[in-house]
């Protein structure tokens, strides 16, 4: 039973079966406005869906959308402080796949995340964020068409998983002590550091179970691909948080080495493979020189674990990946993180889905979007084995909240998302098409507006672009 909603009575719920939706002709899709623009970004999105999926299926297929509330909506309805209402989180559960607008979250105090709490609640794993340039659209870069990445996002632990304690919080400075005199000085490699005791502290937790269920997803998408995307690319700061950073990195080959094993190459075992093709008859040692910087200066023991590693490789993948076999197989390496945020600018076709942990993914889209377009181009899904959530990669945007002002490109483009993961495809072909000829005609709201050449004045409104998209499905 809902307290405050009542579940439409047209309609049927979209099932799962082994992690996939199963989707009727009339879905039931809960759908939360969302804080700040959300006032302005809902309507022209719904708007576009409608007409989308009517003009594809002319009637055969129909959504029916729920609404339920999150965010100041929610306290509005359901009183003070009431900010994630059971009903949502029921109705969300019950009808499986769900869109949502940006919710706020205070800085520094006050709420916890609410967008956060929702993945975390319906264990959405994989945040799915692409990050693709659309013919026209203005970019602060010179050539943005070259970027065409996806970022899978682990989105339910490390630093999102909230346990922190403020400076001065009695449970955080008693852990500090704790680890100042117990844990510290106990383990050798940490010498003779200490935690600052007017610290705040916060702990970064990332599992074995939620980084290879993460790459899992990552790999089976890779394999979707066509051949020259099929790459994963391991997003990592294991250089500094080696037991962290550093485990989601080995974690991530290891799953892509046993469980797609026939599928996939890593970049060190294709050097190894490669240097063995130019010349057949190289030595191990000559191989191991080859594939290891700094070689000769390692000492004995280290140059005989690579000797070990460029054998055991040889042995266990040559007839299967040698001969330039490895070449149609999904390419994974990893990238430390402050490396990669350049490499997207300067390199970016030289990759294609990226796997980061939490924190790292949120950053890495909001820079990716920017090359593409800003983030009214920024559309994202959170996915797990029994729900998913679309919404966008920005948030809330408070200046523009109500002007009817704001680009509502990126939550369009994850209802895009959406209606392809519903097997819609026709319906999400049709907005592509619309939104694709409207920014070719210059039809744009303020953002996309003032990077255009030249600019657009004045710019189409966040309602009017809605239309024009519509407009320019029959093109
Ligand atoms: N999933 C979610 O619901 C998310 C929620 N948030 C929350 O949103 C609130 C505000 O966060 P803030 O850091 O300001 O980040 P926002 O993403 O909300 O906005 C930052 C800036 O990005 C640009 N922008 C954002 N959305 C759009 C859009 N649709 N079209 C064009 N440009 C856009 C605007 O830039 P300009 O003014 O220069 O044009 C805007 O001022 C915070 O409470 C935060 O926690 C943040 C991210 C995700
Ligand atoms: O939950 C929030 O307020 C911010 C989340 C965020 O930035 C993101 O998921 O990209
Ligand atoms: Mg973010």
């Amino acid at each position: 039973m809902y307290e405050r909603i009542t579940p439409p009575t047209v309609g049927d719920r979209i099932t799962f079966k082994d992690g996939e939706p199963v989707v009727p002709d009339t879905p039931i899709i809960p759908y939360i406005r969302g804080d700040g623009t959300g006032v302005d970004i809902w309507p022209a999105a719904q708007r576009v869906f409608d007409a989308a999926v009517a003009a594809a299926y002319g009637g055969k297929r129909e959504i029916v959308w729920f609404r339920v509330y999150a965010g100041d909506e929610a306290c509005e309805q359901y009183g003070t402080y009431q900010y994630l209402p059971n009903d949502t989180l029921k109705a969300i559960e019950e009808f499986g796949v769900a869109i949502k607008g940006p919710l706020t979250t205070p800085v520094g105090g006050g709420i916890r995340s609410l967008n956060v709490a929702l993945r975390q609640i319906n264990d959405l794993y994989a945040c799915v964020r692409p990050c693709k340039y659309y013919a026209g659209t203005p970019s602060p870069h010179r050539s943005p068409e070259k970027l065409d990445v996806i970022i899978y996002r682990e989105n339910t632990e490390d630093i999102y998983l909230g346990i922190e304690w403020k400076q001065g919080d009695p449970i955080g400075d008693q852990l500090i002590k704790y680890l100042n005199t117990e844990l510290i000085p106990a383990t050798p490699e940490h010498g003779k550091k200490q935690i600052p005791l007017d610290s705040g502290i916060g702990i970064k937790p990332i599992s074995k179970t939620g980084s290879q269920r993460l790459v899992r997803r990552a790999m089976k998408h890779a394999l979707r691909l066509p051949k020259d995307k099929q790459q994963v690319t391991l997003v990592h700061k294991g250089n500094i948080m080696k037991y962290t950073e550093g485990a989601f990195r080995d974690w991530g080959y290891e799953l892509a080495t046993s469980e797609f094993r026939a599928d996939c190459v890593t970049e060190r075992e294709s050097w190894i493979l490669g240097n063995k093709e130019a010349n057949p008859d190289l030595s191990t040692e000559d191989n191991a020189r080859q594939i290891e910087p700094g070689y000769d200066a390692l000492t004995p023991e280290k140059k005989a674990a690579i000797h070990t590693e460029v054998e055991g490789i040889l042995a266990a993948i040559w007839e299967t990946h040698g001969n330039g076999q490895w070449k149609d197989k999904i390419m994974v390496n990893d990238r430390i993180a402050d490396s990669i945020f350049q490499q997207i600018q300067t390199r970016p076709d030289e990759y294609s889905i990226l796997a980061t942990m939490n924190l790292n993914g949120d950053y890495l889209s909001d820079a990716a979007a920017a090359i593409v377009g800003g983030l009214g181009m920024g559309p994202g899904a959170n996915i797990g084995d029994t729900c998913a959530i679309f919404e966008a990669t920005h948030g809330t945007a408070p200046k523009h909240a109500g002007l009817d002002r704001i680009n509502p490109g990126s939550v369009i483009l994850s209802g895009v998302m959406m209606l392809e993961y519903m097997g819609w495809q026709e319906a999400a072909d049709l907005i592509k098409k619309g939104m694709g000829a409207a920014i070719a005609s210059r039809e744009v709201t303020y953002d996309l507006a003032r990077l255009m050449e030249p600019p657009v004045n004045p710019p189409l409104k966040c309602s009017e672009f809605a239309e024009a998209i519509v407009k320019h499905f029959d093109d």
